[in-house]
């Protein structure tokens, strides 16, 4: 313990001598980052006037108890490795575990590709960047430790260069009871880094899910974003498990090296025994020829201004975003689907939830596509629907255009701009979780509609015009083939996505779903999305029967005021009732709006 001692609930360990328990001798500055369960803040160490980052996460997130907290961090200030950020100590303060630890003055990779590489890095850099990252691994691995959240958004960088690995320790233990992303019942985070053995309900995982994700992260860093990022974590889940791994296209990735594409197609091997050892990766010769960081981005990080006006910036364009929810929703839409590709980490879900629902949808949904049409497609859709300034801003989306989410829904679109065919058959399925019996779920009473709210909520990228049209013509069809069925065919819809937006994104973004489920069978109601039009929320939250309150996710945490949802053309005969309140005192924190549905 500290020396002054005034801690309100226990101490953690992990403290060096030269730091102090007391909450007072830290002066909190600017927030330079905010994650899923914390928010990060330069602060000064007053006694010795020394920057440091403050970490605070919030205990009411957490399942473990302080106790197991407190333990978990003497294991964890074992970890000693120049490429691994360490606690100097952390310690309880009301509701929050503080942990301080060295300020990186650079911030996130993610924070950089956001600010000023919207299109990825040079592979020089990526190179030395992923070294680093990769001893790391090495290290932790060593120690039995699975980092379980290897992404851009944890790479951080300082001043000179050092590339440290971020969201491990204290506050990557408080979360680790085995499933390291679970905080209650929620999953936090986005499974576009998840590897499939991770992802699919059954099968164990080990250290080697750290290098999948570790091979995403390198797509990620020569990209600008994940692969699949654009879309909803559901269709993401179906996409890593049933297509072939995402990985740098020899034609497409002309500007990269063949040893890093062979390097990332070694770790994105599906089964997980044919992985390398972060050890043996590192032998390889893409990393045989890397360079420091401390070289390689010298001349990347002078003239930019300090973290916390970027990220100032990146918050006031959240904000604006926000804003964008007043607007007329042409506008918004067009904007707002911008915001949903820049936002590619923001997704939170119910990780039970989201496999029980694919497993649901699988079986109405028009087949999916090959990896090669996959990423054909991204890039397709990227070309034309943004147009990326040097300095990283999108422009808006051209809605005439075939996008990516609309193919799932228009049959014009299903075929690829490559001019392949969709051709996946409809017998390839998901493992054990694709043969659940639709009525089950999805059999409902001619007629009854409802409304959900729930999940992200902004006019993303399924509440396109065309979207939103096909919803209509599904409805139509359905009604005219005298089904009886209806099914939540639409897997660009949001799930049940029950808590506020993350965190690495800065968007916070809200999003609107598309596709529909109507009546739920026992097994689903506690679960799963009741979805049409453009909002959607989980039955658990409310009486799907009656005239309901509904949380709606995902609000920016710093969005004081209500968000006018104007009425959905997809939500057809259903209104909603803007009288958005906040839930509690916290509710910039927790993001939680309620909005009454009605039925007209
Ligand atoms: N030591 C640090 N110095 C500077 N910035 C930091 C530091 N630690 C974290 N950040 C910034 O704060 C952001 C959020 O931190 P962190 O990822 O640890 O939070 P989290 O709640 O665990 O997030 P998530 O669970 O979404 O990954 C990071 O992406 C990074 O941009």
């Amino acid at each position: 313990m500290g020396r002054n001692g005034s801690v309100k609930r226990g101490a953690a360990a992990a403290a060096p001598p030269s730091f102090t328990v007391n909450p007072a001798d830290y002066r909190l500055m600017e927030e330079v980052g905010y994650g899923a369960h914390a928010v990060v803040y330069r602060a000064l160490f007053l006694p010795r006037n020394q920057t440091v980052a403050v970490k605070c996460l919030d205990l009411d997130q957490l399942n473990n108890n302080i106790d197991e907290v407190q333990r978990e961090a003497q294991i964890m200030s074992l970890i000693d490795h120049p490429n691994v950020i360490r606690a100097y100590c952390s310690f309880v303060v009301e509701h929050s575990l503080w942990v301080i630890m060295p300020f990186m003055t650079e911030g996130s990779c993610l924070h950089l590709m956001k600010i000023a590489y919207p299109e990825g890095f040079e592979e020089p850099v990526i190179a030395s960047i992923l070294k680093e990252t990769l001893k790391a691994l090495e290290y932790l691995h060593r120690q039995g430790q699975i980092h379980r959240d290897i992404k851009a958004g944890n790479i951080l960088i300082d001043s000179a260069g050092v590339v440290k690995l971020g969201d491990f320790g204290v506050s990557a233990c408080m979360f680790d009871r085995g499933d390291r992303q679970r905080s209650r019942n929620t999953f936090v985070g986005t499974p576009c880094w998840m590897a499939p053995e991770v992802l699919q309900p059954g099968t164990g995982y080990n250290f080697k899910a750290d290098i999948w994700s570790f091979g995403i992260t390198a797509l990620e860093l020569a990209h600008g974003h994940a692969p699949f990022s654009k879309y909803p974590p559901m269709k993401v889940l179906l996409m890593t498990l049933q297509n072939a791994p995402p990985g740098l296209d020899y034609d497409r990735d002309r500007r990269f090296s063949k040893a890093f594409k062979e390097m990332v197609a070694m770790c994105l091997v599906k089964d997980q025994t044919k992985r390398p050892t972060a050890e043996k990766l590192l032998k390889h010769s893409f990393f045989k020829t890397a360079k420091p960081p401390e070289s390689t981005m010298k001349g990347m990080l002078t003239d930019l201004p300090p973290l916390w006006e970027r990220v100032k910036a990146l918050q006031l364009k959240d904000a604006a975003q926000l804003a964008l929810k007043k607007m007329p929703s042409s506008e918004q839409e067009a904007l707002s689907l911008s915001e949903y590709q820049r936002g590619v980490s923001a997704w939170h879900f119910d990780i039970e939830d989201l496999k029980a629902q694919a497993s649901l949808i699988y079986e109405d949904e028009p087949s999916e596509t090959k990896e090669d049409d996959v990423a054909a497609r991204i890039i397709e859709s990227e070309k034309s629907l943004y147009s990326r300034t040097p300095s990283g801003q999108s422009s808006s989306a051209n809605e005439n255009t075939c996008s990516e989410e609309t193919s799932t829904t228009n049959p014009d679109c299903r075929r690829m701009p490559n001019g392949h065919e969709n051709s996946r058959s409809e017998n390839d399925s998901l493992p054990s979780t694709s043969k659940e019996p639709e009525s089950k779920y999805w059999r409902t009473n001619v007629g009854q509609k409802q409304q959900t709210t729930g999940g992200p909520v902004e006019g993303g990228v399924n509440s396109s015009t065309t979207e939103r049209s096909h919803n209509f013509e599904r409805d139509a069809t359905a009604d005219k083939h005298g089904s009886d069925t209806r099914r939540a065919a639409n897997l660009s819809g949001p799930l049940s996505l029950p808590t506020r937006a993350s965190a690495n994104s800065y968007s916070a973004p809200i999003r609107s779903s598309g596709g529909y489920v109507d009546s739920l069978g026992d097994k689903s109601k506690r679960s799963v999305v009741h979805i049409k039009g453009r909002f959607s929320v989980t039955s658990e939250n409310v009486d799907l029967a009656k005239v309901q309150e509904i949380p709606l996710s995902s609000i920016s945490r710093k969005s004081p005021q209500g968000i006018q949802l104007r009425k959905s053309a997809s939500v057809g005969d259903w209104i909603v009732n803007a009288k958005p309140t906040w839930r509690n005192e916290d509710a910039h924190l927790k993001g939680t709006l309620y909005f009454t549905f009605q039925n007209v």
